[in-house]
């Protein structure tokens, strides 16, 4: 799939392309905003509607494909009615709209990693660290200066235990798996709810482009959220309210 080399200001997506889609959703970033602290993310009771009613508008066409962990979605979202697909851990854990689960084995390994994030987080005002069920990130949002450092130490840890390394928005992780957001997006277009239904990746991290060009290989189309950047998706919306403003006309196509 061709990757846009030079960043440019992306079309704009027609409502239209969701109606006859099967629909996947990155969640920090696209359907909320950035902040500072992983834990202080704002769940709205828009965001739920938004959710509930794109599930009534594709029933079991709508998947949140995330970074974080299940759990955390589940901690955060609360009950969505009705259900949607989730795949957590950046693709590696999946859930489908019944609960039947798909999930990795984690690795042994993760445990030393924490234990080493914590020991540089201590020593560095700012850093977080999220450990997760099947990666642990290194946050540097609120300490921009230990980025170099904390990118080494992911280095050297995902050599030691044979982790391998996610890239994101000031933080870096290391997960279980090579699972990504493409096989994910590959997994829930391969069920007959989805099958032969053009996927819609909407995201905005450098976790997503795996999603962009899964779906567009499969005749669909990806959708970057935020500024332009080198990107596999073909279409873009500039914030998280246009995104959630585009969802809302869509739905209105739709019912
Ligand atoms: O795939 P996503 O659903 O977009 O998850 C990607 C990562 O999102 C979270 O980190 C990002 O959002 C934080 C809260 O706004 C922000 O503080 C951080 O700088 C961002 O990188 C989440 O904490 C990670 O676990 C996800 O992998």
């Amino acid at each position: 799939m061709a990757t846009n080399a030079v960043p440019f200001a992306l079309p704009l997506p027609p409502a239209g392309l969701v109606v006859e889609a099967s629909l996947f959703i990155d969640f920090d970033g696209t359907l909320v905003e950035l902040v500072e602290r992983p834990d202080a993310v704002c769940i709205d009771g828009e965001l739920r509607s938004l959710l509930g009613a794109l599930g009534r508008a594709l029933p079991r066409r709508v998947a949140l494909v995330s970074g974080r962990s299940i759990a955390q979605l589940d901690e955060m979202l609360g009950e969505i009615d009705p259900m949607l697909a989730y795949a957590g851990s950046h693709g590696s854990e999946r859930r489908w709209h019944d609960g039947a689960l798909h999930l990795p084995v984690r690795a042994a390994g993760l445990d030393g990693v924490v234990a080493a994030f914590d020991r540089f987080a201590a020593s560095r005002e700012g850093v977080l660290v999220e450990p997760k069920s099947y990666s642990v990130a290194l946050h540097y949002r609120l300490a921009p200066a230990a980025q170099e450092d904390a990118h080494g130490l992911a280095r050297a840890l995902a050599s030691e235990h044979g982790l391998v390394i996610q890239h994101g928005k000031m933080m870096v992780e290391l997960k279980s798996t090579g699972a990504d957001k493409g096989a994910a997006v590959r997994a829930f277009a391969a069920r007959p709810e989805m099958a032969g239904r053009p996927p819609v990746f909407i995201g905005d991290d450098l976790t997503d482009e795996a999603g962009f060009e899964a779906a567009q290989a499969l005749g669909g189309a990806g959708v970057l959220v935020g500024p332009s950047r080198q990107t596999a998706a073909r279409f873009g919306l500039p914030d998280v309210t246009a995104t959630r403003a585009w969802l809302n006309e869509a739905i209105g196509l739709m019912t």
